[in-house]
């Protein structure tokens, strides 16, 4: 079975290319080859390489900047997984797509499940909102995978930006009031790799029984500022985290208070999760043999 990779080059993507590797022929164009911006260029790639299987990794994903960039970021979130969703139809491929706690406004006292109504507060939201209701409505075999906070070696994200600025600084204050669960861009790949190994041996029947919407997070929960000690102290950094509130902070895009998601229904199909100190611990230790990412 052919499967098209798209983002192969982000945090997430850079995983599933190793992760999707036994389970078929990886096609993975770069960017430019196959640009999510340019909807008829995505259609004419997916007509040309008829993929058995679509995995969407690529996403615009600068929280901050979507508001003030609002068509592009609805154009890469929304109209290109809406595209691929139709052609999905006529090729008979599944799809395999990312969304993300911000299509949750975090006003709820507990974790989220999948039957929550979601309210996103900031353009990405509502981009990636409008992206998981144009698949769901196509009707066609997919999964849409909800997660947190992900990290990872490579790209842009939390963990490599607390690694940089913890070396320059000696303090940092940091958002304490949005809670959430760190996730590593490894166990949401070879997760993902599991549930599509349970849906090629299952066939339609297990389309039919197990698709639709998972939540899918590092299990616990934490703040960014508690993250950030946390990553301080598993890299033996000495700087100190001085916590604030996210109205302190001023980020141009509002970011919910409780990101936290219940992955019940994933764990009862695939097992259980790592926590999210176990996950930052395996993800720090498979740096040491590489870059010096983590400071002596
Ligand atoms: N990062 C996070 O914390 C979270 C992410 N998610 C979701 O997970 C998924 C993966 O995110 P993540 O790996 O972190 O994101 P990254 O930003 O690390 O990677 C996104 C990828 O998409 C590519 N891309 C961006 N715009 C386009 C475009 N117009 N055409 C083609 N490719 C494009 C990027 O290309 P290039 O390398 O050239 O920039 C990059 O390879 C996304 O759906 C995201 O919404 C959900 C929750 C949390
Ligand atoms: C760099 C920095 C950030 N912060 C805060 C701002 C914000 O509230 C929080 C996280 O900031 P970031 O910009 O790293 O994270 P952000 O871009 O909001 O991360 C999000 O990305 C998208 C793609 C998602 O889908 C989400 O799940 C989430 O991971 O930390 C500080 O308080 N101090 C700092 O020095
Ligand atoms: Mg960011």
């Amino acid at each position: 079975m052919k499967i098209l990779l798209t983002g192969a080059n982000g945090q997430l993507g850079h995983e599933l290319a190793r992760s999707l590797r036994p389970l078929g022929e990886l096609v993975a164009p770069a960017r430019a080859d196959c640009d999510l911006a340019d909807l008829d260029q995505l259609r004419a790639v997916l007509r040309s390489v008829r993929p058995g299987l679509i995995v969407n990794a690529a996403a615009y994903t600068a929280v901050d900047r979507a508001e003030d960039e609002r068509a592009l970021a609805i154009r890469i979130n929304a109209d290109a997984p809406a595209l691929m969703a139709q052609e999905a139809g006529e090729l008979g491929a599944a799809l395999l797509h990312y969304s993300t706690d911000y299509v949750f406004d975090g006003n709820a006292a507990g974790a989220y499940a999948e039957t929550d109504t979601p309210a996103p507060l900031s353009v990405y939201g509502q981009s990636k909102l409008a992206g998981e209701q144009a698949i769901a409505a196509a009707g066609i075999r997919h999964l849409i995978l909800r997660t947190s906070w992900v990290v990872g070696l490579r790209g842009n994200n939390f963990l490599l930006t607390m690694l940089r600025l913890g070396r320059e600084r000696a303090q940092l204050r940091i958002v304490a009031d949005q809670h959430g669960a760190p996730t590593w861009s490894r166990t949401l790949a070879d997760t993902s790799a599991h549930l599509l190994g349970l849906a090629l041996a299952g066939g339609a029947p297990w389309w039919e029984r197990h698709g639709g919407l998972y939540h899918l997070t590092s299990q616990g929960c934490t703040s960014w500022a508690g993250f950030a000690e946390a990553i301080f102290s598993a890299a033996g950094m000495g700087c100190e985290v001085v916590p604030i509130t996210a109205a302190e902070y001023g980020a141009r895009a509002p970011r919910p208070a409780n990101s936290r998601l219940d992955c019940s229904k994933l764990m009862a199909l695939c097992g259980p999760l790592p926590d999210w100190q176990t996950a930052l611990a395996g993800c720090l230790s498979s740096a040491d043999a590489s870059k010096g990412l983590v400071p002596d």
